[in-house]
């Protein structure tokens, strides 16, 4: 593997910590060494992206990742840059202290900042106040300087982590930089990516420090980021039983709209057939609407029963709702032991009445219904997705997608994926709806449960950011998807 290969891996940051440990005592590179060259690959970083920046700011927190900010303001001046550099806080540590030092000896000023002082007028300020050793919610004096670089209007480089995120769980306890470009070090770490965090991390760049391939050895990364994928081209005598029959259950009075999106979604997924079982008022409007769908009245547990036996594939719970109708269709549905995705009501009946889904089943909530599913509060979910992702595919027996900014999927056995597209454009109605379609869709062509949820949430995702680079964020709808959906289904997305 070259180090390239780890440009997917996501790491904690207790075990970003071992790689530290690793490469000082067992490489026997020290940690000073590591300082200079995290230092050395964030100017490279800075003047990449800011090729005309003459005049940076730096700002040191007391550990070592102030140490960093330190000499790259130390490397910035060797440079023929201006460096100001406050200081928040007495250095601790002796990497960070040296850090401090050599700053100063190489004819530099460490200015002290204390809360209302003006911030130097610069082309770039550098957050180097906290990286992997965030413990809380910055302080209230912090949070005013972080507060005050954003009103200044200037690009931010957050050395490591923007200050304020949590790169262990992508959460943010109180405020964060906002950073434009953040350059983190030796490994991924898998907080930037999911939560709120990509909200601060801006564009992340990932720097080895040219450490050997032997630092990695043994050492399995914590979640792994999805790469572009799809599947392979049909074979030529495909026909449309070979592709799977979908049957999306759902639709009470008044929803038809839902199990219509997740149907025509299941369609424009590469399924075969797509059936839909839901209320008699909505057959009209669904066959006028999508004519390919085949719309059933089914009006209680034996009307769904007769059409499983064509089904090979279940997608239960769009507009499904809690009331005796849906719940006896839910009931049948998971007793029939048919690969089946659960969504919206579908996961909330669970909740009711928790049970194990059958081998290959996806539940796909998002944080209010997996705070549902767990006994929990959405916050609590929002602390610390990785374990509430986990939990939640062990506690069901089902691969979990939990949606949201970096989605992530997990398996039973802990294995996790983590969604790099998406945006905000997507949190509105349907969008849910579709995705539960896709990967539907994706599980009647063959795909297993994992496979069908991690292409399914990439494909989603990369579909609406597709149709939001065409026409914008705000006001798109979950239909925008279908076209740019078939496109990358079929790598036509270049
Ligand atoms: N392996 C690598 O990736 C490298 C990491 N380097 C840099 O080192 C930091 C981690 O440094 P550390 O000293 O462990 O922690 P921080 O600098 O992030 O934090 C400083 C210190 O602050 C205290 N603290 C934590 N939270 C708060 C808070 N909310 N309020 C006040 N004080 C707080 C706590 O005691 C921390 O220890 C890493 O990010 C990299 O930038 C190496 O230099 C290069 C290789
Ligand atoms: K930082």
């Amino acid at each position: 593997m070259t180090a390239s290969s780890h440009r997917h891996e996501l790491y904690t940051v207790e075990q970003v910590r071992a790689l530290d440990r690793r490469a000082i005592d067992g490489l026997g590179i020290p940690g000073y060494e590591l300082m200079q060259r995290a230092a050395a690959a964030a100017l490279v970083c800075l003047r990449q992206h800011w090729p005309q920046a003459r005049r940076i700011a730096v700002y040191c927190g007391p550990g070592n990742n102030g140490g960093d900010g330190f000499l790259l303001a130390a490397l910035g001046r060797e440079a023929g840059l201006h460096a100001d550099v406050l200081a928040w806080g007495e250095s601790r540590g002796d990497d960070a202290m040296r850090a401090r030092h050599e700053f100063e000896h190489s004819g530099g000023t460490v200015h002290a900042w204390r809360e209302g002082i003006e911030l130097p007028l610069v082309d770039v300020h550098v957050d180097a106040l906290y990286g992997t050793g965030l413990q809380r919610a910055l302080t209230p004096d912090v949070a005013a300087l972080v507060r005050d670089i954003h009103a200044t209007g200037r690009p931010v480089l957050a050395l490591d982590v923007p200050s304020g995120v949590n790169a262990d769980t992508g959460d943010v306890p109180g405020d964060a930089v906002q950073a434009d470009v953040t350059v983190t070090f030796i490994a991924l770490k898998r907080g930037l990516f999911t939560g709120v965090a990509p909200g601060y991390v801006g564009t992340v760049q990932w720097e080895s420090l040219g450490l050997p391939e032997t630092l990695w050895q043994g050492v399995d990364p914590d979640a792994n980021l999805m790469q572009p994928w799809t599947l392979p081209p049909r074979p030529r005598q495909s026909h449309k039983g070979s592709n799977g029959h979908v049957l999306a259950i759902g639709g009470d009075h008044g929803t038809a709209g839902a199990i219509r999106l997740c149907g025509e979604a299941a369609l424009r997924g590469g399924a075969g057939l797509v059936s839909v079982a839901t209320r008699a008022d909505h057959l009209t409007a669904l066959n006028s609407a999508r004519p390919e769908l085949m719309a059933h009245d089914v009006n209680g547990p034996q009307a769904l029963e007769a059409l499983l036996p064509r089904a090979t594939v279940l997608a239960v719970g769009p507009g499904l709702g809690q009331g005796a109708w849906g719940h006896a269709l839910w009931l049948t549905a998971l007793d029939s032991q048919l690969p089946l995705v659960l969504d919206a009501d579908g996961l909330n009946l669970l909740a009711l009445e928790p049970r194990e889904c059958t081998g290959s089943s996806v539940i796909t909530p998002h944080p209010g219904e997996a705070a549902r599913l767990l006994g929990c509060d959405t916050a609590t979910i929002g602390k610390d997705r990785y374990a509430a992702v986990r939990e939640l595919a062990r506690r069901y027996q089902a691969v979990a997608v939990l949606k949201g900014a970096g989605s992530l999927v997990a398996d039973p056995q802990g294995r996790v994926a983590v969604c790099p597209w998406g945006n905000p454009g997507m949190a509105t109605g349907g969008m849910g709806d579709l995705l539960t379609g896709i990967i539907a869709a994706l599980l009647a062509q063959g795909c297993d449960a994992w496979q069908a949820a991690c292409l399914g949430v990439s494909l989603h995702a990369r579909a609406g950011d597709l149709a939001a680079a065409r026409g914008g964020e705000r006001g798109l709808l979950a239909t925008d998807l279908l076209e740019p959906l078939r496109l990358l289904l079929n790598g036509r997305d270049a």
